[in-house]
């Protein structure tokens, strides 16, 4: 299937002359949940406020559903609901009246039973009549949305969508956004929550310092990352591992002083128990053991912390 996006070389300079975006390829598949994942200034706003058309792109190209972004920004813009960090609304509208707006800010024609299911939705419905400033920042948050989804957009940005809401609020706004995407709309999230990426995305994309780290699948990425390590502290040091064991997936540290054993969570047998008796048969004890498990967040912070060029080796550790 074609996807529904593809950004290609995408490069931005902002007029300060830093340099947000690097060559950044990307396509996203129709009917997926992307979460982009990033430190803060990584370049998630400038990437989505490119692709939406409100910054134009030093170099490259986006093409949405079809529209390039830049040349053909209308119709582009049309297929595009974009839900923006800022709660930065009319106060003084009622809610019926905004949503009722931006759905003709786009040249749809009125449809108040559309709004009415979007308002329900979002559980808007009875403050139809109420004006924004008379809401909790919750349903502000959820009237954004309202807006976004107004002109019936075949593609839904949110950008950090759940950033300083209750916990239960936030499991609703998960639940609509997978009834979203049941409904065929492809979402592309930005978040900090680790939690979220790995609650709702079906593919996650890393970004730093302006570039795509990685960009996996989240049941792959989850996979290869469910890999739990066992840390044995030596009695004594060994100098290399005896070549009967040599087929485990076990390390020595530079140091001789631990042994380091991976084993998948998912599989039935961690092969624990053969591991121990093989070195107690060749006799190398140990005086401690401890395990630790990676994690989604994990990944993303050593992903992260590093430059980005330490970044692309992790990559391809992590796909490999
Ligand atoms: N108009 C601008 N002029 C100059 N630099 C800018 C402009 N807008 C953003 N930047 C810079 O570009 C970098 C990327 O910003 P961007 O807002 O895309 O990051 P982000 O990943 O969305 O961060 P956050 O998670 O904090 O929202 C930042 O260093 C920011 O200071």
């Amino acid at each position: 299937m074609q996807p529904i996006i593809t950004v290609s070389g995408l490069d931005k300079t902002y007029r300060s002359g830093f340099q947000a975006l690097k060559g950044i390829d990307l396509e996203i598949r129709r009917g997926e949940i992307f979460a982009l994942l990033g430190p803060n200034g990584a370049g998630k706003t400038t990437l989505i406020s490119i692709i939406c058309g409100i910054v134009n792109p030093s170099s490259g190209k986006v093409v949405a559903d079809g529209h390039d972004v830049v040349r053909d920004y209308r119709n582009a813009r049309r297929k595009i609901g974009l839900v923006p960090q800022e709660l930065s609304t009319d106060a003084f509208e009622t809610v019926w009246a905004t949503v009722r707006f931006s759905r003709g800010l786009f040249g749809k024609p009125p449809d108040p039973a559309h709004l009415e299911k979007v308002l329900r939705a979002l559980s808007l419905w009875d403050k139809k009549d109420s004006k924004i400033m008379t809401l909790s920042g919750g349903m502000k948050r959820r009237v954004l949305i309202a807006k976004a989804l107004a002109h019936e957009p075949e593609i839904l940005f949110l950008d950090e969508p759940t950033a300083g809401v209750d916990v239960e609020l936030r499991h609703d706004m998960w639940q609509l956004v997978r009834r979203l995407r049941e409904d065929g709309v492809t979402i592309i999230l930005t978040t900090h929550y680790i939690e979220e990426a790995e609650e709702m995305a079906d593919r996650i994309g890393v970004i730093n310092h302006g570039e795509l780290v990685l960009v996996e699948d989240k049941t792959t990425l989850m996979r290869k990352l469910g890999k739990k390590q066992l840390t044995l502290s030596l009695q004594e040091p060994l100098a290399t591992i005896p070549g009967e064991l040599a087929g485990l997936p076990l390390e020595l540290s530079e140091d001789g002083q631990s042994l380091v054993y991976t084993f998948d969570v998912q599989s039935e047998e961690t092969g624990i128990a053969g591991l121990l008796r093989q070195l107690h048969a060749h006799g190398i004890d140990f005086r401690d053991l401890h395990s630790s498990e990676s994690s989604l967040e994990e990944i993303f912070v050593s992903l992260v912390r590093q430059g980005p060029r330490a970044g692309g080796a992790a990559v391809q550790e992590v796909r490999a």
